[in-house]
């Protein structure tokens, strides 16, 4: 069978497209999506992401205009991904099911996003209603979940080393979590390098991720701003976010998503 993909990418965070409204995928075959992402063997992504047709009858939520299915180059599928969200917009709209603003449903819940001329995608991600705080880190789900921790010369920190032991350490149990080293810029600027789970190194972008850092940053006063530039290895992203009565509400992950090529591969 011959399968149609698009390849997108948000600041170097990748992921294979398919247009999955007819229902034509493959979903359970696990090797296969793993296939599609490797890098040697396949296109070569970090993620795989379907769009469909939302076939929910639930006439108390609002319109939606579509459903995003991910997985990771692992093949498994997983929680959110805010770059992959982002992308999957951009995509939308290249397909005409979207014009400039979109409303979808994710595995996280209701999703809506804005694009813009420039491909500059805003995409407002859950409410977080709970961050927890350790001396060393802090803990929070933004989507998926993630550990923030502040290191010194990240440049030079080995990322993969450390993500892999804190990712399988007993603090996560066997679901793991997505690991994020920080360093300050300024005030409300930081630096970012993540090691995702389900990817099982690092990446060069994750959005939930810098969804995390910027709202664990404010939350232990390393930033009074609600306003955080992010620069990660691929890019750059921005995160606003309000405070709400208990946690954070209204926030939104900004940045590039570009189409990079598009082809048909043999499955
Ligand atoms: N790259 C993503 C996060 C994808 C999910 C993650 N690997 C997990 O399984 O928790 C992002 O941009 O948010």
């Amino acid at each position: 069978m011959q399968l149609k993909f698009y390849k997108y990418q948000g600041t170097g965070n990748d992921f294979v497209m398919i247009d999955n409204r007819q229902n034509l995928f493959p979903k359970n075959d696990t090797k296969l999506i793993e296939r599609l992402c490797d890098r040697r063997f396949g296109i070569g992504a970090d993620g795989l992401i379907l769009l469909e047709n939302d076939n929910s009858t639930d006439l108390s939520t609002e319109k939606v205009d579509f459903r995003m299915v991910y997985y990771n180059s692992d093949g498994n599928e997983s929680s959110m991904c805010g770059n992959g969200g982002r992308c999957l917009v951009a995509f939308a709209k290249s397909l005409n099911v979207i014009n400039n603003n979109a409303t979808f449903i994710a595995t996280d819940g209701l999703h809506h996003a804005t694009i813009d001329e420039n491909g500059i995608v805003s995409l407002q991600m859950k409410d977080v209603d709970e961050v927890k705080i350790d001396t060393e880190y802090v803990f929070l789900n933004t989507g998926s979940p993630h550990h923030v921790t502040l290191v010194n010369d990240l440049e030079n920190y080995n990322v993969k080393e450390n993500g892999v032991e804190i990712r399988y350490s007993d603090l996560y149990g066997k679901a793991g979590s997505n690991v994020n080293f920080v360093n300050q810029i300024s005030d409300n600027h930081f630096r970012l390098r993540t090691y995702e789970r389900g990817v099982e190194d690092e990446t060069l972008s994750c959005g939930t991720g810098a969804t995390a850092t910027a709202i664990a940053m404010n939350v232990i006063g390393k930033t009074n701003s609600n306003s955080i530039d992010i620069n990660v290895e691929g890019g750059k992203l921005k995160v606003t976010f309000e405070k709400a009565d208990k946690g954070f509400e209204k926030v939104f992950l900004i940045g590039p998503a570009t189409f990079v090529f598009e082809g048909i591969i043999e499955i």
